[in-house]
């Protein structure tokens, strides 16, 4: 490359430009490894563009009212040795010449977006940018964050890489988004909080530095003053008699790279079109012969500030390059890494391996997550195995337990059971049918809770399936495959709560057909009697039936033997008209007193229609239910124990156990078929696509290890 003043850090710079491209070429995504760049900052109309131009040498950008850089434009200057041409000017140059009077063999740009393409023309390089600009955020309308590459390759230019960013605004014009202020705000920053970002902050001379809104924004991210380098416009425009002398030596507002004075084209200028060359001519002019600049007038104007600029980025470049380095490398590894997990560069595969490994890893996973031994274990959340016990243990258990048998039963309707289920006999072992009846009824209470606890542990089962397929990569991969392992498994489960359902509802018909009486823990008859004399009479003494004799019913109640009264109707000829009082079909209660009574044989009628209770029980009643609902209670709670202690054991049995050991068999048989294996393992095409991203990043990373390895 190039040497002598001209081109001093012209490599260095020219490595990161090379880098630029490398990254570029992968798209904006990959921004990850943030390059030393300058960023121009500073409000609308402060010379940002003239300042530009003024370094470049030429007139390149556009130019109008309003917000006219929408979009950031990286312009990359190239130093290249001016060389005499051999064949004659390129055919370019010589369209060129007719719309721009100052085209040169040796000056041109390329855009990255129109690759190949030389714009010796720098009147078409402008409307060229116009016309991306517009292109991809509309005529007037808003602005976009995506930037437009420009590379120029000149004599005239000292190697550097400039940002050029829209300027700061206050107020919307035409049809520009109402919040663009905050728009313009947010792009900036993006560009300016990086580390490895160099802030030219432009403010104009003429307005005072403390409200220069370049100023202001870079200090919120280089508070210091460490990475801004202070331009200070339209010094030409300050009233006579002031100057920037405080300003430069740091007393206003102190920058550690300083400030740098220029004089750019004035408006009418512009209008005149006043060459650039020209325009610097004049710039040198006033610095030499102001009174406040000319013992320094070496530090002052635009050749001067590109100077420092390339001594800046170079400097800057050489300091983190070593972090860059680090970066590219560790990028590198990351995609490297990624690349593996996408199944390698050339995406080969023995289609049996992968879906005997990934069935293997699925049933090893599913056993760990079941047995609790999972590596992931939330602080705050059960998974796993631990949800199923809450659910045994927990929700079946207080399920169970929570069930009252007499919630949905008056003691006046255990009255009625105890006359009914008598049958036509009425006094003969009436508490002992009574009691299966309502027994039974309360056992087959409990098969919804069970059944019930069936699905949530099923549901948990489906639960684990959803996160396996998410955890496991190679689902990723292979969307097929995941489809087939969800419909198996799940097909799986179902299979499964066949036999499990019917086991469990079983068991519950085993509790409610054969009542076990003799029962260790159930309370005896006696016991029961007791307990509820006892309550009676402390409740309300003098009792007026105490003696257990009158309530003979109730040791029946349990032992269908002895004590049980068949004459109970003779002693107390009430025993129907206690318990009943017959209703006529027009409601009338009394009407048939004596209905169904064994006393009046000789006259008797026909049962009134309906026969209902009397509304209160009789003190004897109200033993008998209290002594049934006694040994209900014991029996009831018997069974409710017992299931709660089997109905887990038998979900495991069928379902839980039975799917840890027989799964894996399941979905090598379904799955592990030569006929299938193909179509299961056609990738999805986010991996396809992400391949060729990693690749490309990849390569990229590559090169850039390559770029930077000589340095
Ligand atoms: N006299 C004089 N005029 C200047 C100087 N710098 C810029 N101007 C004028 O100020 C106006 C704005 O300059 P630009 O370079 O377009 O400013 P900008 O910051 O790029 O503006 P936007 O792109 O709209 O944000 C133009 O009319 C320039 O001619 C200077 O040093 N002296």
């Amino acid at each position: 490359m190039s040497t002598g003043p001209a081109g001093l850090g012209s490599e260095i710079v020219n490595i990161v430009n090379k880098l630029q491209d490398v990254f570029n070429a992968v798209g904006t995504s990959t921004a990850s490894i943030d390059l030393p760049q300058i960023c121009v900052l500073g409000s609308q109309s402060s010379g940002k563009s003239s300042v530009l131009e003024n370094i470049v040498g030429r007139d390149f950008l556009p130019r109008g009212t309003g917000i006219v850089t929408r979009r950031p434009l990286v312009l990359q200057l190239i130093h290249r040795v001016a060389t005499p041409q051999q064949n004659g000017a390129p055919p370019e140059l010589k369209a060129a010449a007719a719309g721009d009077a100052a085209a040169n063999a040796d000056e041109w740009g390329e855009f990255l977006h129109l690759p190949g393409q030389k714009f010796y023309d720098f009147h078409k390089m402008r409307d060229e940018i116009v016309r991306d600009t517009e292109a991809k955020t509309g005529r007037n309308a808003g602005i976009s964050p995506q930037p437009i590459n420009l590379r120029i390759y000149s004599p005239n230019v000292l190697t550097l890489t400039l940002v050029d960013l829209p300027g700061l605004t206050k107020v919307p014009v035409g049809d520009q988004p109402k919040d663009i202020e905050k728009q313009i705000k947010d792009m900036l920053m993006k560009y300016i909080s990086k580390p490895a970002c160099i802030i030219l902050a432009v403010s104009p001379a003429n307005v005072d530095l403390a409200n220069s809104d370049g100023l202001k924004m870079a200090r919120e991210v280089d508070p210091e003053g460490n990475r801004t380098i202070g331009v200070l416009t339209k010094i030409d425009l300050m009233d006579t008699g002031t100057d920037v002398v405080d300003i430069l030596a740091g007393r206003v507002i102190p920058l550690r790279m300083g400030y740098v004075p220029v004089v750019n084209r004035g408006q009418r200028d512009i209008d005149s079109a006043k060459s650039i060359s020209l325009a610097l001519d004049a710039e040198r002019d006033f610095f030499e012969n102001h009174p406040s600049y000319k013992g320094k007038a070496q530090y002052c104007g635009t050749p001067f500030l590109t100077r420092k600029l390339n001594m800046i980025l170079m400097h800057h470049i050489r300091a983190t390059l070593p972090d860059i380095k680090t970066r590219i490398t560790t990028q590198l590894q990351k995609y490297n890494a990624e690349l593996l997990q996408l199944g390698g560069a050339m995406a080969e595969h023995n289609s049996g391996n992968v879906v005997l490994s990934v069935i293997t890893e699925f049933t090893n996973e599913f056993r760990t997550v079941i047995d609790g031994n999972t590596n992931d274990l939330s602080l705050n959340e059960l998974s796993g195995g631990a949800r199923i016990s809450f659910v045994f243990h927990e929700l079946f258990n207080n399920g169970i337990k929570n069930i009252d048998p007499f919630d949905q039963m008056k003691d006046g309707d255990i009255r009625n059971i105890l006359y009914n289920s008598s049958g036509s006999t009425p006094a003969l072992f009436v508490g002992t049918a009574a009691f299966e009846v309502i027994v039974k009824q309360q056992i087959m209470r409990l098969e919804e809770p069970s059944l019930k606890c069936c699905q949530l542990v099923y549901d948990e089962l489906i639960r684990i399936l959803g996160q396996l397929l998410t955890k496991i990569q190679a689902f990723k991969r292979y969307p097929a495959l995941r489809e087939r392992f969800n419909a198996v498994v799940v097909g799986f489960f179902k299979t499964c709560m066949t036999p499990t359902t019917k086991l469990v509802s079983d068991m519950v018909a085993m509790q409610a057909c054969y009542v076990n009486t003799t029962h260790p823990d159930f309370i005896s008859g006696h016991k029961a009697m007791t307990i509820v004399t006892e309550r009676l009479n402390a409740n309300k003494p003098p009792p007026p039936q105490s003696d257990p004799k009158t309530g003979k019913l109730a040791p029946g109640v349990i032992n269908n033997n002895k004590d049980l009264d068949v004459d109970a109707k003779k002693e107390e000829p009430s025993f129907f008209g206690s318990f009943f009082s017959a209703t006529g079909r027009n409601g009338r209660p009394g009407a048939a007193k004596k209905a169904g009574g064994a006393s009046t044989p000789s006259t008797m009628e026909a049962p009134p229609p309906v026969i209902k209770p009397q509304a209160a029980l009789s003190e004897r009643e109200t033993i008998e239910t209290d002594v049934i609902k006694l040994l209900i209670h014991s029996y009831f709670n018997i069974v409710k124990r017992e299931m709660i202690d089997m109905v887990p054991k038998a979900i495991s049995l069928t379902l839980v156990n039975h799917a840890k050991v027989t799964l894996q068999q399941e979905l090598l048989r379904e799955l592990y078929k030569q006929e299938v294996l193909d179509d299961l393992l056609k990738e999805s095409e986010y991996v396809v696509n992400r391949r060729k991203e990693v690749i490309g990043m990849v390569q990229a990373l590559n090169k850039a290890e390559e770029i930077v390895a000589g340095v």
